[in-house]
């Protein structure tokens, strides 16, 4: 595992913070200045470090212009200034004026408190801060760097509990247990995990419809319109072996071809379930397949051109559903 930790300072506090984090994780140390994607891309964790000054992380252009190639190393941003890490809303406010909203989900960020030296700044901002009323202030100190470096498993305080798990529920089909979490911002929460096999949905089309199937929901007590989806089958099936069984047993329908649509999360707050998404096109009728016992369903032929407008109305509430539509038809609507 090779890391690196970047710094860009001013004043020297960031710079400081750099140095010990790169000391403690036995990480390279560069000066963001002139440093290009090539220069990070070698590298499988880096740790981005930069002052805050009216507002602005210095430099995050680098992370945040080069997210896309970036985002399948572990990336960690730490920023200092001189406000208080305690005062929560300020700092989400920050990463939202600074991050790009993929990143703020997904890149842990750390905040720890700079110094203001008026000598070492020029007349401009002096002028500034004193008009700010900003006073003289230094609160650099090592410990603030302890979250950020636990955050990488290289930190392990005594008395800390481990990652505990508590199963309440165990089926091959779902898992339902409580887990002890160490979030990468280094607080601890307890968190429902809701586990299901990952999961299919299948949007059957051709040049002018698509093929939605109108269900009864018994938890819910209704009949809505959904693609036909289902779960994978025990961890045997591939995502694409469970769209072909899934468009026979639910649509009575098979397809010559089946187009990746990408992958949706359900509800990530406290489930697991990924559901993965096809296009079929080239339908063709299925009469002899197997339909589930519980399964009362009807296949609605739905003009293309309808399809947005019925989600406007209401009239498709099914989250996977709304997704997959998108994804296949998101064109059809902005042309
Ligand atoms: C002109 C100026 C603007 C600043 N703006 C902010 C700010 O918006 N938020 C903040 O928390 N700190 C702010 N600070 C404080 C700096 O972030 C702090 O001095 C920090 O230690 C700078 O990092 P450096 O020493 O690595 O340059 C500002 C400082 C100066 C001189």
């Amino acid at each position: 595992m090779s890391t690196v930790v970047i710094y860009k300072s001013k004043y020297g506090s960031t710079e400081q913070y750099a140095k010990w984090i790169a000391e403690e994780l036995g990480a390279d140390l560069k000066n963001a200045d002139h440093l290009k994607l090539d220069d990070l891309l070698p590298y499988d964790t880096i740790v981005y470090g930069a002052g805050v000054y009216v507002g602005c992380i210095a430099g995050i252009a680098l992370i945040a212009d080069n997210y896309e190639q970036l985002k399948d190393k572990k990336l960690i941003v730490f920023t200092v200034g001189l406000t208080d890490p305690a005062d929560e809303k300020k700092y989400d406010d920050l990463l939202t004026k600074n991050f790009t909203w993929t990143m703020k989900d997904a890149v842990p960020a750390f905040h720890f408190r700079g110094a203001l030296d008026y000598k070492k700044i020029g007349l401009g901002n002096k002028l500034m801060m004193k008009k700010m009323k900003i006073p003289e202030a230094n609160y650099v100190s090592k410990e603030q760097i302890q979250p950020l470096l636990k955050s990488l498993g290289s930190s392990k305080p005594a008395n800390k509990p481990e990652n505990t798990t508590t199963k309440i529920y165990d089926t091959p089909r779902l898992t339902i247990e409580t887990r002890h979490v160490h979030l990468p911002n280094g607080k601890d929460r307890n968190y429902l995990f809701v586990q299901p096999v990952p999961a299919v949905c299948i949007l059957p089309t051709d040049e002018t419809h698509v093929y939605l199937i109108k269900q009864y929901r018994a938890v819910i007590n209704e009949y809505i319109l959904e693609v036909p989806a289902g779960g994978m089958d025990n961890g045997s099936e591939t995502p694409l072996e469970c769209a072909k069984r899934e468009l026979a047993e639910e649509a009575r329908l098979s397809a010559k071809e089946f187009v990746p649509k990408g992958y949706v999360y359900s509800t990530p707050g406290f489930c697991t379930e990924k559901l993965w998404l096809f296009e079929a096109r080239g339908l063709a009728p299925c009469e002899d397949c197997a339909r589930d016992e519980d399964e009362i369903i009807d296949v609605v032929k739905v003009p293309k051109a309808e399809v947005f407008a019925m989600i406007d109305r209401g009239e498709i509430v099914d989250a996977k559903t709304i997704a997959l539509l998108t994804r296949s038809l998101a064109k059809l609507n902005s042309d």
